[in-house]
């Protein structure tokens, strides 16, 4: 793999102060197949004619959302990810955390990716209680790790400061909750590579100065933190790098001020 060979090539002394790559991304092309697009002719019985003519389905769209991005992410980085809407943010934040083949280019992880999404799954009829021990069992918590940190979760949360809410169904939550909650149970962990999908912008500003906190701490633990948001001062708070995405195309990397003082230029 590209990161074994880069590594070898290397003096001792470079060696030394080298950054470890956790993430590359070479010239990824993801396409979505959209089926039933369009014409309407999505009926049980056009399908079934087509299968017998062996015919394809006339109506698939393809709809090409990132389109030959290419960048290297290193250890103890914390790189914002912004663009419009529909740029392809949260579609490269899923190709890299392995949920969609690349139609072409490759990505390499170093370490499991784990992608903290506002879609994260968790059990809507299940307690909010339960669901943090599910999720701290699922991410590789044993029992009595997940008894440890049981409390710092919920407290971290902030999801029983009006009462209590934790030992009440998740669906009984509002948005914003349970989305706190879903970043709490997965800032518990000390992940490789943690990708956060605009979680930040859904709690109070009191939520997300904890948040913002927590990934400086992520990041001193060697990881390495990608963020997609909407809120440029999330992004400036937190991060040392940015790479700009529009149309799918990656139109900027680099230093944090820099690349968002060009966005906002871009945007005005
Ligand atoms: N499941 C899907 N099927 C088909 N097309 C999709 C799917 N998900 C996203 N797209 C398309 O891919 C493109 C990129 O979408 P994506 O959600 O990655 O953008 P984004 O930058 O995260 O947007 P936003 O800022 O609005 O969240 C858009 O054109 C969108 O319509």
């Amino acid at each position: 793999m590209a990161v074994a060979e880069q590594q070898s090539l290397e003096t001792p002394a470079q060696k030394a102060d080298a950054r470890v790559p956790t993430v590359i991304v070479d010239d990824v092309h993801i396409v979505y197949k959209v089926y039933g697009a369009g014409t309407g002719k999505g009926s049980a019985t056009a399908a079934l004619g087509r299968l017998l003519l062996r015919r394809g389905s006339p109506n698939v769209r393809r709809v090409h959302a990132v389109k030959g991005v290419t960048f290297t992410a290193y250890r103890g980085e914390a790189i914002g990810i912004i663009g419009s809407n529909g740029s392809g943010k949260s579609t490269l934040l899923r190709a890299i955390a392995g949920l969609l083949p690349p139609e072409r280019g490759r990505v390499y992880t170093d370490g499991q990716p784990s992608l903290l999404g506002v879609n994260a799954a968790l059990m809507n009829d299940l307690t909010g209680a339960t669901n943090v021990i599910l999720g701290g069992l699922a991410m590789g918590m044993s029992r009595e790790e997940v008894r440890g940190r049981y409390q710092g979760i919920v407290d971290f949360s902030g999801i029983n400061e009006k009462g209590d809410f934790i030992s009440l169904p998740m669906r009984t939550y509002s948005s914003g909750m349970a989305a706190r909650l879903r970043f709490s149970i997965a800032a518990a962990k000390n992940h490789d590579v943690l990708m956060i999908d605009e979680a930040l912008a859904t709690g109070d500003r009191a939520f997300q100065r904890r948040s913002e906190e927590r990934i400086r701490e992520l990041r001193k633990e060697a990881g390495t933190v990608f963020l997609v948001s909407h809120n440029n001062n999330s992004i400036r708070d937190t991060c040392d790098r940015v790479v700009w995405l529009e149309k799918g195309e990656l139109l900027m990397d680099g230093p944090t001020d820099e690349v968002i003082k060009a966005y906002e230029k871009h945007t005005k």
